[in-house]
């Protein structure tokens, strides 16, 4: 599987970054939410966030910090109790979270997804716009699965999945999954001692999910699998995933600067190719967007965001967040991405500027009608 290489030299170089903290390790195997652990985290979290990196912090532990609460020591069956627990263990977490934050003077947000928020178009680009918002005001977005209101044919099953999709929709460089092994071993060093770290690989390396186990702690969901399910779902989107050890001194701040810590897995070679392909791959066409050559300019050359100043027809019926083609001014064909505006409201916007968006739609969301982060050239 190799050693350290240039790869990890590239994950400083990582703008976005999404960290996942498991359940065992945050409530140090159900003792309680481990308040100076939390500390921890949070002063590495800052120091990235000092060096220009926005985090969104996806943070499991509810369940276990609300047994700890109720005095609970075995995880109850009932999916109502479960609620039970997560609720209760869910504001004690963020409290703590919210103190540790407030330290180095950071606003931390507390995000709560389920399945349909994620499955949904509309209530997807709503929690993507959020968390933009959020990063882009300095915060740093918590998130976890909103487990009040999700029942067990819905459930993510575990926080390994949730903060892949994060890093998705997020568009992230990299994946931190912090947990109580040192990284991905070639078997569960539980049962086998000798068992050897594997230093990097590629995500969609087979091998892996045969080496990868379950989870033992009675806390945690997932064990392995779900963590190495979860980087093959991050490649998707070009991002990397680092598989570390949450209790080594420092590991944040330490996996970033490149150090030689856990299991790296890498997205195939080009990340963005990666990034843009999983776009492609997420919708059917629903309609399309005629324009104007100065527009088709800005796109082809410019790598530009499309603007509705630049658009001279709709056609179809779509909704906001909808792939549509656009197409030059012959029909041709020439980029794909996914638009901010519904049908209804690009027909009215067509050729005007955005500053004309609050009396035209009543409202103004977003300036450009297809943001270049969310179109493939074709
Ligand atoms: N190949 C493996 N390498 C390392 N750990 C493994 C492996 N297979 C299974 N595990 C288990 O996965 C556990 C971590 O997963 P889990 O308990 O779900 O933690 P978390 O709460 O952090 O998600 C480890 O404690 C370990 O026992
Ligand atoms: N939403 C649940 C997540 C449980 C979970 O997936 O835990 P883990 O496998 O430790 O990431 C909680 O906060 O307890």
């Amino acid at each position: 599987m190799g050693s350290v290489s240039v790869s990890r030299r590239g994950l400083s170089k990582g703008q976005r970054w999404v960290v996942k903290i498991g359940s065992a390790l945050l409530t140090d195997n159900g003792r309680g939410v481990n308040n100076s652990a939390i500390c921890a985290w949070v002063a590495q979290i800052a120091e990235l966030r000092q060096q220009g990196v926005e985090v969104v912090l996806v943070s499991s532990g509810a369940v276990a910090a609300g047994m700890d609460r109720l005095g609970w020591n075995r995880r109850p069956e009932s999916i109502h109790q479960l609620q039970a627990a997560a609720a209760i263990g869910q504001s004690h977490l963020v409290q703590v979270y919210e103190q540790a934050f407030g330290l180095f003077d950071i606003r931390s947000a507390q995000i709560l997804l389920d399945h349909d928020d994620l499955s949904n178009r509309t209530r997807y680009l709503n929690a993507r716009s959020t968390l933009r918002t959020l990063l882009s005001l300095g915060a740093v977005p918590i998130v976890n699965e909103n487990d009040t209101v999700v029942t067990d044919e819905i459930r993510f099953g575990d926080n390994d999945t949730l903060a892949a999709l994060v890093a998705n929709l997020v568009e992230a460089d990299a994946l931190l999954i912090l947990t109580d092994a040192d990284g991905l071993f070639t078997e569960d060093p539980r049962d086998n001692p000798d068992a050897e770290l594997v230093g990097e690989a590629s995500a969609l390396d087979p091998r892996l999910l045969g080496m990868a186990g379950d989870s033992r702690s009675g806390l945690g969901r997932g064990g392995m699998t779900t963590k190495v399910r979860a980087a093959q779902l991050a490649a998707r989107s070009g991002a990397c995933t680092v598989i570390a050890g949450g209790a080594r001194e420092g590991v944040v701040t330490r996996v970033w600067r490149g150090e030689d810590l856990g299991t790296l897995l890498l997205p195939e070679a080009d990340p963005l190719a990666a990034r843009k392909r999983w776009l492609a791959g997420q919708l059917q066409v629903r309609g399309s967007l005629t324009l104007d050559s100065g527009a088709e300019r800005a796109l082809r050359d410019g790598g530009k965001s499309l603007l509705s100043v630049g658009v001279t027809a709709v056609q179809g019926r779509f909704h906001r967040g909808d792939l549509v083609s656009c197409l030059d001014g012959a029909g041709h064909e020439i980029a794909r991405g996914l638009v901010n505006y519904d049908s209804s409201e690009s027909a009215r916007i067509l050729g005007q500027s955005s500053e004309r968006f609050v009396e035209l739609l009543g409202y103004r969301d977003d300036d450009e009608l297809i943001h270049r982060d969310n179109l493939i050239l074709l």
